[in-house]
């Protein structure tokens, strides 16, 4: 007989006392010490799998600056069970440092272009923050040239492997690459908009906290809807219509719609050179992703506000609230009463959009 694992190793330590004894009482301790090794075996098994209940997440571009805050949020997450870190740099190390966290998920490590099949293969859910971010004086369009690329060859190989996955991108110009990956979704023939969902958590997370600054009250218990897109004046935020209702004066309205339009440039600024916002992003990302994962358990009245395909205007993609369910997002609310301030503010949102949103089509139809 041979003896190879650990476990067996110990079997014939124990037979071997044994076997002089009486052989009725060897055969049955010897068929219950293999029975408690394939249950041991099982369950390692099982756990390496994924096996625990829970959705199968990847994150592209895990080893950046969002994706590592990202990637560790995501494994506290309860329902997950299963982690994918794509990187082209440094996904073995993040890997393996997560993975000596006491949490339920199993992390998977993927580096590199051929891995990315394997990373992709089978989730639910797929978040991108890869990419070039924004140094001082850099616009958001300025990172077109080297994500728009990027974006594409991702979402390439989600529509390949995962076709049926939830996608949460965070790359930015995000005013385009949502454009960008819709179209590389079309010409495979897996597109469903539902399914497609660029992040604009960022936006609604600074102005809940910018606004509860100047209500002086508790962020927690704050909710501004921010629609439009995701830079600069197509980000909207509609103050008349924060939740708790209350009202603002002009110079207040005006402060607070600035304020919450040039956030990602005020940590970009202050960051100096050492690139946008990673930590407030990554805790949006969580927050959108965690809202999409019990939209696909089927919690009811999951609502969030994100950059979709939309015919709330006249223009293909926009930012409102969306109910996530089951298949992604499943409806997609009207803008509800706009003030002067904010009609004049959607126009200029529009125009800008409107631009964004070709240029990111135009890229793969090319
Ligand atoms: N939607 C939003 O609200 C926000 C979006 N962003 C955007 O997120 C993106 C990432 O920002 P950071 O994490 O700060 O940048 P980063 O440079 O720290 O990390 C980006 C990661 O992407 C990886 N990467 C590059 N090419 C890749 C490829 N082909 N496949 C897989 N991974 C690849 C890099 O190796 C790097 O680890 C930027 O485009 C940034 O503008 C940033 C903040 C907010
Ligand atoms: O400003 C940037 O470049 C990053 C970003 O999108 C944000 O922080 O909102």
């Amino acid at each position: 007989m041979e003896f190879s694992s650990e476990a067996n190793q110990r079997i014939a330590r124990i037979s071997a006392h044994l076997q002089p004894l009486n052989p009725k009482v060897f055969f049955y301790l010897f068929f219950f010490l293999k029975m408690e090794e394939s249950s041991v075996l099982r369950r390692a098994d099982c756990r390496a799998k994924g096996g625990a209940p829970g959705f199968k997440v990847a994150i592209l571009g895990a080893a950046g600056g969002i994706g590592q805050p990202l990637a560790m949020l995501m494994k506290m997450n309860p329902l997950v069970s299963v982690l994918h870190l794509y990187d082209v740099v440094n996904a073995p190390g993040v890997t393996a440092d997560l993975s000596h966290m006491d949490t339920g998920a199993v992390v998977r490590g993927f580096l590199g272009q051929p891995q990315l099949e394997n990373a992709l293969t089978g989730m639910d859910l797929v978040i991108i923050p890869a990419g070039v971010p924004r140094k001082p004086g850099m616009t958001r369009d300025d990172l077109f040239k080297i994500n728009a690329g990027i974006v594409r060859t991702l979402c390439e190989g989600v529509a390949k492997c995962c076709p049926n996955a939830i996608v949460n991108l965070i790359s930015n110009p995000v005013n385009s690459t949502v454009p960008i990956a819709a179209e590389v979704f079309k010409k495979a023939g897996t597109y469903d908009p539902k399914r497609l969902l660029g992040v604009t958590t960022l936006d609604v997370v600074r102005a809940n906290t910018f606004v509860a600054e100047v209500l002086g009250l508790d962020p927690r218990d704050v909710n501004v809807p921010v629609v439009g897109g995701h830079s600069g004046v197509t980000i909207l935020p509609l103050l008349s219509q924060v939740k708790p209702p209350c009202s603002f004066t002009p110079e207040e309205t005006d402060y607070l719609t600035n304020r919450i339009q040039n956030g990602g440039t005020e940590v970009v600024e202050a960051k100096a050179g050492a690139g946008s916002a990673t930590l407030s992003m990554a805790y949006a990302a969580v927050k959108f992703a965690d809202a999409c994962l019990r939209g696909l358990r089927g919690d009811a009245g999951i609502v969030e506000c994100a950059f979709v395909a939309s015919e709330v205007t006249e223009l293909p993609f926009f930012a409102t609230k969306v109910r996530l369910g089951r298949t992604g997002a499943e409806e997609i609310y009207p803008l509800g009463p706009l003030n002067e301030y904010e009609r004049m503010g959607l126009e200029k949102a529009k125009a800008e959009l409107a631009g964004s949103i070709q240029k990111g089509i135009t890229f793969i139809k090319k």
